[in-house]
C-alpha cells in the first residue's frame, strides 16, 4: 500500500495585534487578529521530521508584529498582501500563502458634536475582514464583514411556502426580519482604494436590507448581493450568509389578549441558516 502525503498547510492563527497611528492632533486605534498559512515543499517535514524548510510558526508571528510596524498604515487589504508578498518572496520553498486579518472596529467618542482625540468606543461584534491568497503566478483579495447584526421591524413577509402536513407556520406579511450576516466578496484587481470601497460596501448592503421588501430572507440577500455587483464593477462575486433569527409573536390569547405584532420571543436555536453566492454571469460569445 502506497501512502503518502495530501494537501497540507501550516501557520499561526489568532496574532493578535493592536497598534497607534499618532497623528498632529488624534490617534487612529487598530485592533486586529491576523493568521498566516503557508503551503509549499514540506513533505518530508511531515515524512521525516526534517524541519530544515521550516519557517517556525512563532517566527511568522514575530514577521506580522515587525512588519505592522512599518506597514500597517492603511487598509488589512494592504497589510494582507504585504505579508503575503514577503513570505513568498523571501522563501523559496513556500508556494503558496493564506493571510487572513479580522479587524475590531472601534470609533472614536464625540462629545456635543466634537470627536474625542484619543478616546473610543467599539463599534460591536462587527468585524471587518480580508483574506490574501497568493501564489507566484496570482493573488486573490477578498473583503468582508462578519457578525454585522441588523434587524428591521416591517417590510418583511413570508407566504406561499409549501404547505404539507408538517407545515405549521403562519404565513406573514409583517414579520421582524433579523440576522447576524456575513458577507464575503472578491475583489478583480489589487489596486483598489480598499478602504473607500470597503464602506461604500457595507453601506450599499446596509441600504439594500433597509429599503427591500422582503419575501424572504433568500430574496433580501440575493438583492442585497446584486446590488454590490451592480455598482462595484471591482468586485466579482458575493457570498452571504444570512442566519434568520427569528422573532416570534407571544401568544397572549390564553389571557384573553391580543398581540398586535408588538411583542415576540427572540429564539436562539434552532435557527434558519441561508446562505448565497451572487456571481456575474459570463457574457456568451
Ligand atoms: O425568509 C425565510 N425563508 C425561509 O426559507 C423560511 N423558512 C421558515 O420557516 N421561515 C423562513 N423565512
Amino acid at each position: 500500500m502506497n501512502i503518502k502525503l495530501g494537501k497540507n498547510a501550516y501557520g499561526k492563527r489568532a496574532v493578535n495585534l493592536s497598534k497607534i497611528i499618532r497623528h498632529a492632533d488624534h490617534h487612529e486605534f487598530r485592533q486586529i487578529s491576523v493568521s498566516s498559512a503557508l503551503e509549499g515543499d514540506f513533505e518530508t517535514a511531515h515524512t521525516m521530521g526534517d524541519n530544515s524548510k521550516i519557517l517556525a510558526t512563532d517566527t511568522q508571528k514575530n514577521t506580522v508584529y515587525i512588519l505592522a510596524r512599518e506597514h500597517f498604515n492603511k487598509g488589512i487589504e494592504d497589510f494582507g498582501l504585504y505579508l503575503s508578498n514577503f513570505f513568498l518572496s523571501n522563501n523559496p520553498q513556500v508556494s503558496k500563502v493564506n493571510i487572513g486579518i479580522e479587524e475590531h472596529l472601534y470609533a472614536r467618542m464625540a462629545f456635543d458634536g466634537t470627536v474625542h482625540p484619543h478616546a473610543y468606543v467599539s463599534s460591536g461584534n462587527e468585524k471587518h475582514t480580508t483574506t490574501i491568497v497568493q501564489d507566484k503566478d496570482s493573488v486573490t483579495i477578498t473583503a468582508g464583514i462578519k457578525d454585522l447584526l441588523i434587524l428591521k421591524t416591517t417590510d418583511s413577509a413570508f407566504t406561499g411556502y409549501i404547505q404539507e402536513p408538517y407545515t405549521i407556520l403562519k404565513e406573514t406579511t409583517d414579520r421582524i426580519l433579523a440576522t447576524k450576516c456575513e458577507a464575503t466578496w472578491t475583489y478583480n484587481s489589487v489596486n483598489i482604494d480598499f478602504t473607500a470601497i470597503f464602506e461604500q460596501i457595507r453601506n450599499t448592503l446596509l441600504k439594500t436590507f433597509a429599503f427591500h421588501k422582503s419575501l424572504s430572507v433568500q430574496q433580501t440577500l440575493y438583492a442585497m448581493g446584486e446590488a454590490v455587483l451592480q455598482v462595484y464593477p471591482e468586485v466579482e462575486e458575493i457570498s452571504l450568509v444570512m442566519p434568520n433569527k427569528h422573532h416570534i409573536p407571544y401568544n397572549m390569547e390564553p389571557f384573553g389578549l391580543d398581540n398586535t405584532n408588538e411583542i415576540f420571543i427572540a429564539t436562539d436555536e434552532p435557527f434558519g441558516y441561508i446562505t448565497g453566492t451572487v456571481v456575474r454571469e459570463q457574457d456568451s460569445v
